[in-house]
């Protein structure tokens, strides 16, 4: 937990989104959004932590939350603010949050996100990550850390349309940013060769009941 991080934000960020095409579609995929060296300190960061900073990733939240490997095998570890990469990545996330909300108008509220680390053979099963109207998960966005990702690696993710067509074969290289609708687009982690990290992380609306607001996670 010893990285350190130096370069302003936009000195990260080397490829605008295609709004229009986040409009048009429910998703965008930019193949280079953030610069080579800050990718590789992430990189680098998520292989030194060691295994008790992670946790097997579950599905459902809060009661609701159960582990189960046969849907989805990756280890996961939320981003918390009082550390210095993971609170450099948090706010340059909520920044995009507030850039989203110009061009789309979208009410995004806030936003959370994970690490997560997909052992060789490991995968997750199609999902949905939001279901309508009981989700307050609103614009899911994929970062990806792997330098050198070869097809032959796997790992893909694979983005589904309306009827079930593979949409979008997506490998997890390094400087990738995906954004989708969290609750239009059913899509998969296919098991690869390699250690496949990335951050996973959900936009969300603010669904609050008598001022509190909806549990995180
Ligand atoms: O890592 C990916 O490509 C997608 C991960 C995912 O679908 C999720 O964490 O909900
Ligand atoms: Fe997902």
């Amino acid at each position: 937990m010893t990285a350190e991080i130096s370069l302003s934000e936009q000195q990260f960020r080397t490829q605008a989104i295609d709004y229009d095409q986040l409009a048009a579609h429910g998703y965008v995929i930019v193949p280079q959004y953030l610069a080579a060296p800050y990718c590789l300190q992430l990189y680098q960061y998520a292989q030194q932590l060691s295994s008790n900073c992670w946790q097997q990733a579950g599905i459902g939240r809060a009661d609701q939350y159960t582990t189960n490997t046969a849907v989805r095998q990756d280890k996961i570890r939320w981003l918390q603010r009082e550390f210095e990469l993971e609170n450099a990545y948090l706010t340059m996330m909520d920044n995009l949050r507030l850039e989203v909300n110009r061009e789309l108008f979208m009410g995004l509220f806030d936003y959370e996100c994970h690490l997560a680390h997909y052992p060789p053979g490991a995968f997750y099963r199609k999902h949905l990550d939001a279901f309508k109207g009981r989700s307050n998960r609103i614009l899911t966005s994929v970062f990806y850390l792997n330098p050198d990702w070869q097809d032959a690696d796997g790992g893909q993710l694979i983005i589904y349309g309306k009827r079930g067509e593979v949409l979008e074969t997506v490998l997890p290289e390094a400087g990738k940013l995906v954004l989708f609708l969290s609750d239009v687009f059913v899509h998969e982690v296919l098991a690869g060769q390699r250690d496949r990290y990335s951050i996973t992380g959900w936009y969300r609306h603010n669904n609050s009941i008598n001022g509190v607001i909806d549990p995180t996670r």
